[in-house]
């Protein structure tokens, strides 16, 4: 195997949020197999990076082996890329149907949907990230209203929650950071 960090057959996907895991699951079924815990981890404020790379590190603190984690980031042009990091807490208290509220006042509603993975190895190890982008526009909720902000995401005349679970996977920001973790995963799985 080349040098660098090793994969487990079972991987630890560390998160509390039951949507995120099922997509990952689907999205990974037949690459490795992932075992979950719900793990209540802080999240530092800071960049993308500096956010996933931290979680990364205090999950595998937590559960004293290798973890996988991913943080979701939505960020709107006409804010400089806020709220970003903390659209949890936005979402949290506007919900999907006042969201779009947030620009109301701006004519730009381009928004962009950020995934990044991070793996590590075990306490002390760097974790090594895996990032998806993708570019639409927030809008007034269209659709079911079971996952975040999806019926608020508009991508080529769609939100997320128009799409069927195949079709947003395929061009999803989540879809596309797993494209990069299942291609870095084929060379690092321990068979062993
Ligand atoms: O409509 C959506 N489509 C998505 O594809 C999606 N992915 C995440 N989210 C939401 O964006 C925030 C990220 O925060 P987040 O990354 O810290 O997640 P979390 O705290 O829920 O779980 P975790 O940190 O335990 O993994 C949370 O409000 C999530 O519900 C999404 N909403
Ligand atoms: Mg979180």
């Amino acid at each position: 195997m080349a040098p660098g960090p090793t994969v487990p057959k079972h991987l630890n996907f560390i998160t509390g949020n039951k949507n995120k895991l099922a997509e990952v699951q689907a999205i990974l079924e037949g690459v490795i197999e992932l075992r979950n815990q719900n793990v209540d981890l802080v999240e530092i404020q800071g960049t993308i990076e500096e956010v996933t790379r931290d979680k990364c590190r205090r999950a595998a603190e937590a559960i004293q082996g290798p973890v996988l984690v991913e943080d979701t980031c939505l960020s709107f042009k006409a804010m400089n890329e806020l709220p970003g990091p903390y659209i949890k807490w936005f979402m949290l208290s506007l919900g999907p149907l006042n969201i779009h509220k947030l620009l109301s006042g701006f004519p730009d509603k381009s928004a962009t949907a950020i995934c990044t993975f991070a793996y590590c190895e075990g306490p002390g190890h760097e974790p090594v990230l895996f990032q998806g982008k993708t570019d639409g526009l927030l809008v007034e909720s269209r659709g079911p209203t079971v996952f975040g902000w999806d019926s608020c995401f508009e991508y080529e005349g769609k939100t997320y929650a128009e799409m069927d679970k195949s079709e947003k996977n395929k061009i999803s920001h989540r879809g596309k950071a797993l494209d990069k973790l299942k291609e870095w995963l084929k060379s690092r799985v321990d068979e062993e």
